[in-house]
């Protein structure tokens, strides 16, 4: 049986960035840059004003000084000559501050009687400029090629006289699931039955991976059903089937795939939920299959689809792990490494107190999930673990 990290390599050997695409600016976020972004230009383009006042030279400022208004300067039209000795020019927030002045003396300060200000109260030293350039600069880098890019980059693109960006195509990764048992919500249960549900979860996480997640539905317990969705799939990147991949009488999601000429990598992981992921290749599809269990089809989602979702949108990353002291004690653990839903907060983590692999509800809370290695020892409340940030 592959080690989680062995499994991690093997989903994810040969799996490159796709090709890039040009976007506008809106709907950036989430996006991954498929090249550097650079400014076009400098931001801000010129030395402008904090706020509304007279750009004057600082050695002029003393108290009761009178200076002369020697004309304007509002945003968008610069005044056209420099600020001499005893001058001042009336600006507005956002203007380009004249050649000679370096400092605008907000209006409160002083007293105009026609076109002679008069200093009526200390400067302490020059200020309410902003140098050009103090935002950015033509040629720098303001996203790399991999970063992920979110609400703001749109904005600064934009400041950067920017209008097209190079992103990462987003990863197509079919989902379906199997079980006869499986009915959909809002359905009159019969015995036995048990709702669909995993999928609503697994999409939303592929797309906040970047990863553009179709549901392509149900199949039955049989192999024919089974086979037509792997077909329907193969024209996505990657394709993730939940359920059936144990080793029960009506386990067929394997079989099913080797009939389409799927190709094994590996079929079992030494984790703890999630032992029955496996993986494989089928025609251009690289496939993922999760356990049908709800926590064990999540948490190995989050171990084994996401870094692949991730790799294939161009994302450079690397599962955020950070390390906490316990809110709880935790029992030995068994031979297969583990991963317990928990909640970090404060420098502390919670793990939930039921680990049943059939689980739902614990993810509401948990924003991780601990890494306990294979037969790590008991802790007491304030051992140390590490753990991975699910959010
Ligand atoms: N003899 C053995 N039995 C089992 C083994 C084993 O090694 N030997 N492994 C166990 C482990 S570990 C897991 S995990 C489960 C996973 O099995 P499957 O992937 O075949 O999952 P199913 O049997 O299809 O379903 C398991 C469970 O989850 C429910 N389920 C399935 N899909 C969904 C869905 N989309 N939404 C909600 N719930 C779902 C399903 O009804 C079952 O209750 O196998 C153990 N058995
Ligand atoms: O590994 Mo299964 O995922 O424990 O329930």
């Amino acid at each position: 049986m592959l080690s989680v990290e062995e499994a991690i390599a093997a989903v994810l050997t040969d799996a490159e960035a796709l090709s890039a695409e040009s976007v506008s600016l809106n709907g950036l976020t989430g996006r991954i840059a498929a090249q550097d972004v650079i400014a076009r230009l400098t931001q801000p383009p010129f030395a402008a004003s904090a706020m509304d006042g007279y750009a004057v030279r600082f050695a002029d400022m003393k108290q009761g000084a009178a200076l002369k208004v020697m004309g304007e300067a509002p945003a968008g039209a610069p005044f056209d000559g420099s600020v001499g000795e005893g001058e001042a020019v009336r600006i507005f927030t956002g203007a380009a501050v004249p050649e000679g002045a370096d400092h605008v003396i907000i209006q409160e300060d002083v007293t105009r009687d026609g076109e002679t200000i008069t200093v009526n109260a200390s400067q302490e030293k020059p200020r309410n400029i902003r140098a050009a350039g103090i935002d950015f600069k033509e040629g720098d880098v303001l996203a790399h090629a991999g970063e992920r890019l979110h609400e703001i980059h749109g904005a600064i693109f934009a400041a950067a006289n920017i209008v097209k960006i190079s992103v990462c195509r987003r990863p197509k990764v079919a989902v379906f699931s199997n079980g006869d048992e499986l009915m959909e919500p809002g359905t009159d249960l019969k015995p036995g039955q048990i709702v669909n549900s995993n999928h609503y979860a697994l999409s939303a996480m592929i797309a906040a991976w970047g990863g553009e997640a179709a549901y392509f539905g149900c199949a039955s317990d049989d192999e024919e059903s089974i086979r037509d969705y792997f077909r329907r799939g193969a024209e996505a990147d990657v394709i993730v089937p939940v359920g059936g991949a144990s080793v029960g009488d009506y386990d067929y999601v394997k079989s099913a795939f080797a009939k389409e000429g799927g190709e094994i990598r590996f079929e079992k992981v030494a984790v703890r939920p999630g032992k029955p992921t496996w993986c494989g290749a089928l025609k251009g599809a690289r496939v993922v299959g999760l356990p049908g269990n709800p926590a064990s089809a999540l948490v190995t989602a989050a171990l084994f689809v996401q870094p692949l979702v991730r790799r294939l949108a161009g994302e450079t990353w690397a599962a955020p792990f950070a390390t906490a002291r316990l809110a709880a004690p935790l029992a030995a653990n068994g031979g297969r490494e583990a991963y317990l839903r928990a909640e970090a907060k404060n420098g502390r983590i919670a793990p939930a107190p039921n680990q049943d692999s059939s689980l739902l509800f614990p993810f509401a809370a948990a924003n991780a999930l601990i890494r306990r290695p294979a037969h790590a020892p008991a802790l007491e409340v304030d051992g140390e673990v590490e753990f991975v940030w699910l959010r």
